[in-house]
């Protein structure tokens, strides 16, 4: 990677409003390519309004020396910058119908939809499809293909999902909470499943709640509260039980194992 990379994200100063709540009022933030990053805050802190600003669903205020540049660009036809992208997030999920097999799932990322098929320009070719199914197949959920979204657990979606967000082989990983609502099992899985990824030097944005879901490939941390960035550095820095109970606004130790972080009231004997 030489210098003249641009960052994926490099936000300067921006003023972000949802309806009429402003969420960002002086955001700067910058996230270079081929780094791994988790942004880690609490409910309501702006982390959805950060990813909507990468994907350009929203955009800032327009003032004077403030910007909002995805891989160096302020202008985007967002289909292009969703070919740069691979999503995986709760709220896609629930988008589709439960009768979307797969494969078809899968197959969606090449068109950045939620469904293939519908329209010529939906149309997957030969070649797509083979290599649908070679990335369900690679994720350990080939026999995904068939079966409709409706009928899988949780668990099952969320692979089909990441397979979507892989299949056109984007530059850029972001993942959204990706563990929620997955048993124990199924989310050790996953985060196994996305610590093959980084390894494969794809840049990495993971925007959480949950302080356990952050593979120990991720080096960096941002902390976001109120819609500020309150923390950003490397994450034995960040991740510390005095910050995150501020972060969190209540009292929580955090336990390490293995490079992962569980929190746990703080007070509370820890039987590990
Ligand atoms: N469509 C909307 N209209 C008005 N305000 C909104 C809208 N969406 C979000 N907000 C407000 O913007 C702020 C940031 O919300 P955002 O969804 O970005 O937070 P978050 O960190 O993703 O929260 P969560 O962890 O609960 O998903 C909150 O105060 C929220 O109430």
């Amino acid at each position: 990677m030489t210098n003249e990379t641009p960052p994926l994200i490099d936000i300067h100063d921006a003023e972000v409003y949802r309806g009429d709540t402003r969420v960002f009022e002086h955001l700067s933030l910058r996230i270079e390519q081929g780094s791994h990053t988790a942004i880690l805050g609490p409910n309501g802190a702006g982390k959805s309004t950060l990813l909507r600003l990468l994907s350009r669903e929203i955009y800032p205020v327009a003032r004077a020396g403030s910007w909002v540049r995805i891989l160096g660009e302020e202008r985007w036809n967002v289909f292009d910058l969703r070919k740069q992208l691979g999503l995986v997030s709760h709220e896609l999920q629930m988008q589709y119908e439960r009768s979307v097999r797969g494969l078809d799932v899968v197959l969606s990322g090449f068109f950045a939809s939620v469904g293939v098929g519908y329209f010529s320009h939906l149309q997957p070719t030969a070649d797509q499809r083979a290599h649908a199914q070679e990335v369900l197949t690679e994720l350990g959920a080939a026999e995904l293909s068939q079966k409709p979204i409706g009928a899988m657990s949780s668990g099952e979606q969320r692979r089909c999902l990441l397979g979507r967000a892989l299949v056109h082989n984007p530059r850029i990983l972001v993942l959204d909470e990706p563990t929620a609502s997955l048993d124990m099992k199924a989310k050790f899985e996953f985060i196994a499943l996305i610590r093959k990824l980084v390894h494969e030097q794809r840049t990495l944005v993971l925007v959480t709640h949950h302080v356990d879901e952050i593979p120990p490939e991720i080096t960096r941390v941002v902390l976001l509260r109120k819609g500020h960035v309150v923390a950003d550095g490397p994450k034995s820095e960040v991740v510390t039980s005095a910050r995150l109970s501020d972060l969190f606004d209540t009292p929580l130790h955090l336990l390490e194992h293995q490079g992962f972080f569980q929190a746990v009231p703080d007070g509370a004997r820890a039987n590990v």
